[in-house]
């Protein structure tokens, strides 16, 4: 087989732009046609052939097992959220006591990974949402961050499609979203820059003017002289 330089391999990958603009993590027609544990074994045996085409010895009792471990990991732990059938149920409620205010869940831990490496991407999530009638349990928030987090990720379109799913479960557009979060690509390998973080925002409905969003900044403590 002839082989094209790798320089012209990523030509032929990457172009000029490779940004994700799609809200949707693009996924093959038949991505769930076969079952998990198929998916498991089949990434079983092609990371054996990594790890063999590295030169590392897999008779060895401690290599012996990764391949397995691997798999298991991407398809039962950090990919999980690429199942439809692992969304969680999102339980609402009648706003019954009337709040009116802003409802802010912050701090939610972010794990997930980059589509471009497939290194760990890790950090903090902020929602806030204005009630339109309707409430959500509080673990739902977090839950829906986890969900779109275990998928290879870009951290732009991981922050719209929170705000999306949750502007849908609450019926209404005021849902903000701002994720601050480390790539262990940009941190580990490549540039190296071991401080340097990524925050994305989106902001729905009311959460676009100033004064709104500046409340939902200064709640989460990230309102500084330069906005977000
Ligand atoms: N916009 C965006 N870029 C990301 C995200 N995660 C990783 N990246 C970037 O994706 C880019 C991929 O660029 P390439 O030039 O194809 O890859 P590379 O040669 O490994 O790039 P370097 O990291 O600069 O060494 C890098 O700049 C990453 O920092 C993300 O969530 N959003
Ligand atoms: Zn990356």
């Amino acid at each position: 087989m002839e082989l094209k330089p790798l320089k012209d391999q990523r030509e032929d990958y990457f172009g000029d732009t490779h940004t994700a603009s799609s809200p949707e993590n693009p996924l093959r027609p038949d991505a769930f046609s076969i079952p998990n544990e198929v998916k498991i074994q089949k990434i079983q045996d092609h990371f054996r052939a990594i790890m063999e085409t590295l030169g590392l010895d897999l008779t060895d009792d401690s290599l012996r097992g990764t391949p397995l471990r691997v798999a298991e990991m991407m398809v039962n732990e950090l990919f999980a959220g690429l199942d439809p059938a692992n969304m969680p149920t999102l339980s609402t409620f009648e706003n019954k006591y009337k709040y009116g205010e802003m409802l802010v869940e912050k701090n939610i831990v972010v794990y997930s990974t980059c589509e471009h490496h497939f290194l760990p991407i890790v950090g903090r999530a902020h929602i806030g949402y204005i009630s339109a009638g309707t409430v959500i349990g509080l673990s739902k928030m977090n839950r829906i961050v986890d969900y779109y987090a275990r998928r290879p990720q870009v951290q732009e379109r991981m922050t719209k499609q929170i705000v999306r799913t949750l502007q849908h479960a609450l019926g209404t557009p005021d849902v903000a979203c701002v994720i601050d979060a480390k790539h262990l690509c940009v941190n580990s390998r490549g540039i190296r820059d071991i401080d340097s973080s990524t925050v994305t925002a989106e902001y729905g409905g009311r959460f676009q003017q100033e004064a709104v969003k500046k409340e939902f900044l200064d709640l989460i403590g990230l309102n500084t002289q330069f906005g977000v």
